[in-house]
């Protein structure tokens, strides 16, 4: 093989991977350090380390990681540097302000590293059966990291994606299946004051839900029902269903589209945003490394283009499906059809 001085080693993508790992646990460390509430008003290392009880040299070095990563900023100011948060990560990782999702970020990082833990054994005796749902798990899961995601995230996403829908002017009738806390549900009512909504969930979620609800003071135009949406009624009436991140969990897919159609009104829409397995490697690149534990313990990541089918073998009609980025940790697809008027 020729060779420059700027040749990269073919095992160089190997060895990206290998030292990834190391930014995962200096943001994990930052976070439950609680370095970001500190460096809401930028500082030294020394007055970080002086606060923290921390030590000094390694206190500098994680900070100029942090850095390197994008995830603080780095100003020389006489002999020392002083570091804040990025403007742009600030209203996220900052503890109190309106966006903080760093209990999400813990969350995601841990249980990310669990997986790479299991996996060796998901491939041989511990290759998983489906399960029920675990609803105790989901309910955590809606006060701390799936909240903070819906508030950071989700909420802005949805209102884009319901504000492309045409003709739902007036009073109409929504519901949000599998809407964990609620807050996206939240989040309409609060942009179109003539709907009224139900969240659907697993009954604890459901009670996390009916408490941001109640705390949003909108118990009079938003319900919140528990129940499995494999077994129980979901309602009827719907001029919109939306459902995010939630097939992904459910057995029976083509049951559980047929019943949202039935729960709709004749030209009432239904939007899932889930993920597809994409054919081109770059976009699987972006998506596997969220979908591939999923996957591995035995959920449902469909190929690209399959719910379309199923849709339009459903009854729906004008079927769109547009590529969302703005969501959390992996673009996912948002699929969109109308049940037709007759
Ligand atoms: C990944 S969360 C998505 C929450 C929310 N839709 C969002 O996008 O932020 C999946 C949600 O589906 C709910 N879920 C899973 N299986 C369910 C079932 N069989 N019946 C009702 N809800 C279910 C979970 O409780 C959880 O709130």
């Amino acid at each position: 093989m020729e060779m420059n001085l700027d040749t990269i080693h073919p095992l160089q993508g190997c060895w990206d991977i290998a030292l990834s790992s190391v930014k995962a646990h200096a943001l994990d460390a930052a976070i439950q350090l609680g370095i970001f509430g500190f460096l809401k008003n930028p500082t030294t290392a020394e007055a970080l380390a002086e606060f923290g009880h921390l030590d000094l040299a390694n206190t500098g070095h994680l900070l100029d990681m942090l850095w390197s990563m994008e995830v603080l900023t780095r100003r020389g100011v006489g002999r020392s540097w002083v570091y804040g948060v990025d403007p742009k990560l600030a209203a996220f990782l900052v503890p109190g302000e309106d966006g903080y999702c760093g209990d999400a970020l813990v969350h995601r990082l841990q249980s990310l590293r669990q997986f790479g833990a299991q996996l060796p054994n998901l491939l041989g005796d511990g290759a998983h059966v489906p399960q029920a749902p675990q609803a105790a798990g989901w309910a955590q899961a809606a006060e701390v990291q799936i909240g903070q995601e819906q508030g950071a995230v989700t909420v802005a996403a949805a209102l884009a994606c319901v504000d492309r829908l045409q003709g739902l002017t007036g009073a109409r009738r929504f519901l949000d299946l599998g809407g964990g806390p609620g807050k996206v549900a939240v989040a309409l009512a609060d942009a179109y004051p003539q709907w009224q909504g139900m969240v659907f969930d697993l009954p604890e979620t459901a009670e996390v839900a009916q408490r941001i609800i109640h705390r949003a003071g909108l118990e009079q135009r938003l319900e919140s029902r528990g129940g499995d949406i494999g077994h129980d009624r979901i309602g009827e009436g719907y001029d919109l269903v939306w459902c995010s991140s939630v097939l992904h969990f459910l057995p029976e897919l083509s049951r559980v589209i047929t019943k949202i159609r039935d729960a709709l009104v004749p030209g009432g829409y239904f939007v899932s945003v889930h993920a597809e397995l994409p054919s081109g490697r770059e976009a699987a690149a972006r998506v596997l490394p969220y979908y591939l534990p999923l996957l591995m313990r035995g959920r449902r990541v469909w190929p690209q283009g399959a719910m379309i089918d199923l849709m339009r073998e459903l009854g729906f009609e004008s079927i769109t499906s547009t590529e969302l980025s703005y969501f959390p940790l992996a673009p996912a697809q948002v699929v969109i059809g109308r049940k037709d008027q007759s």
